[in-house]
């Protein structure tokens, strides 16, 4: 399998009234092309700023990004985001919101294809019915499962995803997870998701990397064994209770509080 996300080494410091602040110390992770990586690790360690590297938004001070194969020296178009608060266009209806960036990647493709295709992902996420919508008449969680739409409707070679979830409530949260993994099933893609939330790390990671605290590097990275067509059940049960252990330990040891599990 080759790696679709490859960062080396990767030192960054950013410059402030006070100083450079040292925020990326030896950050290192592969991703191979279809995989799911979760990113979890201390509150203001680094997380948004390895989304900055990934889609060419910032350079590093020193470290290489590569990118399917090519390195990463300019903002990339083949990169598809999710935020925590979805920016949706009001005066666009839901079906025009998912087709924004098809008219930005894809201009020559038809309006009926492009309709076509926002409809496809629309229903796989449940909101047929919804498309003529205006994003206020949507629920914050509809909103999120539209933004998701938009995020891949172009078919980016990786997703980046930063809490895209945070702001939702649990249930609509766990809804969400399980959104993901039959988008996934039915339309593959690479994706890194940087979280606060172990389980959902362990429910939709193929892997989970964690990094220490600021400045940030590679602390531990966990192989999420579990079968893809996890169910949310899974969670409760040893396998994934020990993962969830080991990864609570890492986040002490990142956040300097060595007390580790028996
Ligand atoms: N453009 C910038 N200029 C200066 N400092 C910055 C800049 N962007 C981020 N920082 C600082 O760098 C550190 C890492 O920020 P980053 O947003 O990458 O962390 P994070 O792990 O995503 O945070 P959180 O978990 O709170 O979302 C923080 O201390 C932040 O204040």
């Amino acid at each position: 399998m080759t790696n679709l996300i490859e960062i080396k080494d990767v030192h960054h410091a950013y410059q402030t009234a006070n100083g450079p602040l040292p925020v990326l110390d030896g950050l290192d992770l592969s991703v191979p092309e279809g995989e799911f990586c979760a990113v979890v690790g201390p509150s203001g360690c680094g997380k948004s700023t390895l989304t900055r590297l990934v889609t060419g938004l910032m350079k590093p001070d020193s470290g290489e990004v590569w990118l399917h194969g090519e390195l990463v020296k300019s903002p990339r178009k083949t990169v598809g985001m999710a935020f925590q608060n979805p920016v949706m266009l009001e005066w666009r209806t839901i079906m025009q919101n998912v087709m924004l960036p098809l008219e930005i990647v894809a201009p020559s493709m038809s309006k009926a294809d492009r309709e076509k295709r926002a409809m496809e992902l629309l229903e796989l996420v449940g909101l047929a019915g919804f498309e003529h919508k205006r994003p206020s008449e949507l629920s914050g969680g509809m909103r999120q499962r539209a933004s998701l739409c938009r995020a891949i409707v172009h078919k980016p070679q990786v997703l980046i995803m930063d809490e895209p979830f945070g702001a939702l409530d649990n249930f609509t949260r766990e809804d969400l997870w399980q959104t993901m993994r039959d988008l996934r099933a039915k339309e593959p893609f690479t994706c890194v998701l940087i979280t606060h939330d172990l389980r959902e790390s362990v429910f939709l990671g193929d892997q989970v990397v964690v990094l220490s605290g600021r400045p940030a590097r590679t602390q531990y990275v966990l192989d999420v064994t579990l079968p893809a067509d996890r169910t949310i059940d899974v969670l409760y049960e040893q396998q994934a209770g020990q993962m969830l252990h080991t990864l609570r330990d890492q986040i002490r040891i990142a956040q300097g509080r060595e007390e580790t599990h028996a």
